[in-house]
């Protein structure tokens, strides 16, 4: 099975959303990934709940919801109501984790933790049963445009082997820094979904990138 593609919205031209949200479900992308950044666990400002929910009135793709907020529980109905198909908050960002995990589930979404470069997959070991989705930050959250991390690379290992030795179906998705080059590397390290914002969105033809990242 090919690898799943998430283009990060973040990248895309916001005077003209509907039309690369439209283009985006024309193209073999899987999820559109939607960045939720508050200016306090990440030092940028995106969007948030008008704008998600404007994205996901146009999408015929899921949407995958990356909340770089502290305290992501007051938002989780929220962002679920707005058309979160996945709902991923940060391990550095939660006080009681497992909480948090359920209540995505009980709000009928996947759930996913994001854990940043510097954290280790350990810290995953008594929540990944638990999980939908592993988000492994490939660049300190924030910013699209970034260079990726190769340290990354040896998290993917260890988290796909812990997975494969749990049995679980728990996906692995590489977020920041994902271009041609390193997609392959990134598969073949484990990953099952890659997300690639302006990898995707200042190519000449968007729709080709995400087809080549596939490897279709
Ligand atoms: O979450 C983030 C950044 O914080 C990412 O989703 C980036 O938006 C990916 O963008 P590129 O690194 O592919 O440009």
């Amino acid at each position: 099975m090919s690898v799943k593609i998430a283009p990060s919205i973040l990248a895309a031209d916001f005077a003209n959303l509907q039309k690369e949200v439209e283009m985006l479900n024309t193209s073999s992308a899987d999820y559109i990934h939607v960045d939720i950044m508050d200016g306090m666990f990440v030092p940028n400002i995106s969007f948030g709940l008008p704008v998600t929910e404007a994205i996901h009135r146009h999408a015929a793709k899921l949407l995958d919801v990356h909340l770089m907020i502290l305290d992501p529980d007051r938002y989780l109905p929220a962002f679920r109501k707005a058309g979160a198909e996945v709902l991923t908050v940060h391990i550095e960002a939660c006080n009681h984790l497992h909480r948090t995990v359920q209540y995505i589930k009980d709000l009928g979404a996947k759930a996913g933790v994001a854990l940043n470069p510097h954290t280790p997959v350990a810290a995953l070991e008594n929540i990944l049963d638990d999980l939908d989705l592993v988000c492994l930050m490939s660049v300190n959250p924030g910013f699209g445009g970034q260079k990726f991390i190769q340290g990354t690379y040896d998290k993917i290992r260890k988290l796909r082997q812990m997975v494969n030795e749990r049995g679980l179906s728990t996906m692995i998705e590489i977020d920041g820094g994902v271009n041609q080059t390193n997609a392959p590397l990134l598969m073949e390290a484990g990953a099952d979904v890659l997300v690639a914002g302006s990898f995707v969105f200042t190519s000449p033809d968007p729709i080709h990138t995400i087809k080549n990242l596939k490897g279709l």
